[in-house]
């Protein structure tokens, strides 16, 4: 499947947003983490300053919504013309019906999974989605390393997506860099969030370039 680059913009200088934002123009998508300091530690933003990014960047966005009572927020994301929302399985009574919301309303349906939640009771689920999104770090934070625990269930996963024949994208989100983007692509993954490997780099276009290689030879 395509690779795809998805910078974080949790890592990114807040203050100067729309110049952060023009400089990953050479990204898929700007992956945008919305925390509420109950479903993970930390807050970051919500609805108003998402919907103001989509207005003022041409970059799609990749909503990664880390947040309590998914099935009642996660919509707003999806109408407002986020091109991709990110829910956790952790936080929705009611995965399918949300997906097909969201789908419904235009966006892709993407499900999250923390590092200690097992693919396996979503495995006959997969069509319900365009994405599933493993976390390789407990969400929360940026900066964090990566965790080789999860790769054996992305390669579980792209297996069955493969297996059912299905189109679904396989993104790997937390503590994705030069030396491990390798080995989430090698297990399966496509679809790559990174947010300190780009925006602690000068060069940030150069850090998305050096990522989407390193990926596309794990691919070969
Ligand atoms: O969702 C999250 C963290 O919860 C991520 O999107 C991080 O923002 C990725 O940052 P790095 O680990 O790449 O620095
Ligand atoms: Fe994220």
């Amino acid at each position: 499947m395509s690779i795809r680059i998805h910078p974080s913009i949790l890592s990114c200088d807040f203050s100067r947003l729309s110049e952060e934002l023009d400089a990953i123009s050479a990204a898929d998508m700007a992956h945008v983490d919305v925390m509420d300091n109950h479903f993970v530690p930390n807050l970051t933003f919500g609805p108003p300053v998402v919907e103001r990014i989509r207005e003022v960047s041409p970059i799609p966005i990749d909503a990664h919504l880390m947040i309590e009572q998914a099935d009642r927020h996660a919509p707003v994301y999806a109408d407002m013309g986020c091109a991709s929302v990110s829910f956790h399985a952790e936080a929705s009574a009611a995965p399918v019906r949300l997906a097909r919301e969201i789908r419904a309303l235009g966006a892709k349906a993407s499900l999250a999974i923390r590092p200690a939640t097992p693919i396996e009771p979503y495995i006959d689920l997969l069509a319900e989605f365009d994405q599933i999104l493993i976390m390789t770090v407990e969400p929360g934070f940026g900066g964090q390393s990566f965790l080789d625990v999860c790769l054996p269930k992305v390669t579980r996963t792209r297996q069955a997506i493969d297996d059912a024949g299905l189109e679904v994208q396989l993104q790997v989100d937390g503590g994705v860099s030069a030396t491990t983007v390798a080995r989430a692509v090698a297990a399966g993954a496509n679809v790559l969030v990174a947010g300190s490997a780009v925006y602690s780099a000068e060069d940030r276009t150069a850090a998305i370039e050096e990522l989407r290689e390193l990926a596309h030879d794990a691919q070969r």
